[in-house]
């Protein structure tokens, strides 16, 4: 055996439910079988954006499946509530939302999906470049707390394929995000800012719009989302044909 046709073989061995990996792509990653040929598109935007919103109204379309955050997991995982921790006091609980976060992530990317098209909010990419960011920038994030989750998330996207099609980037200002977010009435997220979203905004556009600070793993596709929700079905319909393609062209 080659080294990599023995790890092959192990791995043909290890099936152990939804994370049956079975083979090694040509860059060396851990792929799932069967899931080539499926798109998977990815809803970024700021806090309270639409971005529900759009995958609710996407559902109804045949041939997706729609995977919203799992926010009720970060909202009580055995009992604790590490979003309420990390609103309350970023700097201790910080590391451990983004790390539950991270995991969830990752588990959406990898779960199995009988839809030829899957469309996924935010991604690991988006957790790690724009939440986990914010908090190192700001200083409430410790270094050594950085530091093990950018090894985690290097990891994690040096090893296993995470495959990205498109990302739908519900752009948004911020003022619009906050009256948004005061509406829904989130408990943990009572206490955010606005300055928090502009941060988060700023984060953002230096990724998707700028492209100067992370790497994007799939063209993107932008979409104005200050608009009414008339408006934005309008436009929804508009782009139909370039999102459910997974081509910005
Ligand atoms: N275009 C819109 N106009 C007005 N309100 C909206 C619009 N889109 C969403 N909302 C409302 O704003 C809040 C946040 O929307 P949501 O889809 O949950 O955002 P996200 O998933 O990005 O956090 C919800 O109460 C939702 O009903
Ligand atoms: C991905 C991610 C999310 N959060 C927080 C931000 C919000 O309070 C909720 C989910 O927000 P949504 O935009 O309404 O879906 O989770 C976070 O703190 N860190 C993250 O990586």
């Amino acid at each position: 055996f080659s080294n990599q046709t023995r790890a092959e073989s192990y791995l043909e061995t290890k099936k152990s439910g939804y994370l049956t990996m079975q083979s090694y792509s040509s860059q060396g990653k851990l792929v799932r079988n069967g899931e080539k040929n499926k798109l998977v598109i990815c809803i970024e935007g700021n806090i309270a954006s639409g971005k529900t919103t759009c995958l609710e109204y996407f559902s109804k379309t045949s041939n997706i499946e729609v995977l919203t955050e799992p926010v009720s997991k970060w909202r009580n995982v055995r009992g604790h509530n590490p979003l309420g921790l990390m609103y309350q006091d970023p700097t201790r609980w910080g590391i451990t939302l983004q790390t539950y976060i991270q995991l969830t992530m990752l588990d959406q990317h990898l779960s199995t999906t009988s839809a030829p098209i899957r469309m996924m909010e935010r991604s690991i990419y988006g957790a790690k470049y724009i939440f986990v960011e914010n908090l190192y920038r700001s200083g409430k994030m410790p270094e050594v707390d950085f530091a093990v989750l950018s090894e985690w998330f290097e990891w994690i996207t040096q090893n296993i394929a995470i495959p990205v099609d498109l990302i739908v980037y519900l752009q948004s200002s911020p003022q619009i995000c906050h009256e948004r977010l005061k509406e829904r009435c989130r408990e943990e997220e009572k206490i955010i800012p606005l300055e928090y979203l502009e941060a988060i905004h700023q984060l953002y556009e230096d990724w998707l719009i700028k492209k100067t600070s992370f790497n994007i793993p799939a063209p993107v596709l932008v979409i104005s989302a200050d608009d009414d929700l008339q408006k934005m079905i309008h436009q929804f319909e508009e782009n139909r044909e370039k999102i459910l393609s997974g081509r910005n062209v």
